[in-house]
């Protein structure tokens, strides 16, 4: 038996699936796929195009989204994408996650965030649940090197100072958004979400999954 089927933990996949509709940032890119090459058409093989924003489903944030001189997808590191996280049902929370919607978190590393009863897999919601930034000041202090969320940003839509996304920087902290967690119980999992290796990236698509800690 291969190594593969002996491992029996639970995985949860919770990434989007990318297509042609996919919801995107009003004004941002929409994901478009051409066949370039078709066996159809006497092609030894079939071959596509894609079209897409680098904030396309569920991505990593590089610095470089929020920082002019801050590193993109290819040179992060991927330690931050890999390991034990602690999933928290934010759900209630309102227009953002503030300190006090949180459990008490103790040596985490990860946090991701659900904010959705139900992920909106076909149409955008402007009034998605951000994070506050002192939520986030309170997390780094805490420990915590990576936040999720089920939301397409960790600030509001209509942000203009990006305060969330600015206390990210500051402490260097990573960022994993519009992931899909409506089928994951609050707890404990091991997270791998790692990010494409764009150069000159300000974000990268992630396979984000969650697995049974062994
Ligand atoms: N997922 C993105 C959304 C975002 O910031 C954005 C994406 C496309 C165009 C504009 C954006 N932000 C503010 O104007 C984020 O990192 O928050
Ligand atoms: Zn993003
Ligand atoms: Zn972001």
């Amino acid at each position: 038996m291969s190594a593969i089927t002996d491992d029996k933990r639970r995985i949860w996949d919770i990434s989007q699936r990318l297509r042609p509709g996919l919801p995107v940032w009003p004004g941002d890119t929409k994901w478009a796929q051409e066949r370039t090459w078709l066996m159809e058409d006497g092609s030894p093989v079939n071959v596509s195009k894609l079209t897409m924003t680098t904030h396309s489903g569920s991505h990593a944030d590089a610095p470089l989204h929020y920082a002019a001189d801050g590193i993109d997808a290819a040179a992060m590191d991927l330690a931050p994408f890999i390991g034990e996280c602690l999933v928290v049902d934010a759900r209630g929370a309102g227009s953002e996650v503030g300190v006090g919607d949180l459990p008490h978190i103790e040596s985490a590393d990860r946090v991701l965030f659900r904010t959705f009863d139900s992920f909106p897999h076909e149409e955008w919601g402007s009034n998605f649940t951000a994070i506050a930034p002192e939520t986030i000041e309170w997390l780094a202090l805490q420990g915590v090197r990576l936040i999720g969320t089920d939301a397409p940003s960790v600030d509001p839509q209509d942000s203009k100072s990006i305060a969330a996304h600015k206390a990210v920087l500051e402490a260097d902290m990573r960022i994993l958004e519009g992931l899909v967690l409506d089928d994951v119980p609050e707890g404990r999992y091991e997270l791998i979400a790692l990010p494409l290796k764009v150069v000159g990236g300000d974000a990268a698509p992630c396979r984000a999954i969650l697995r049974e800690l062994p």
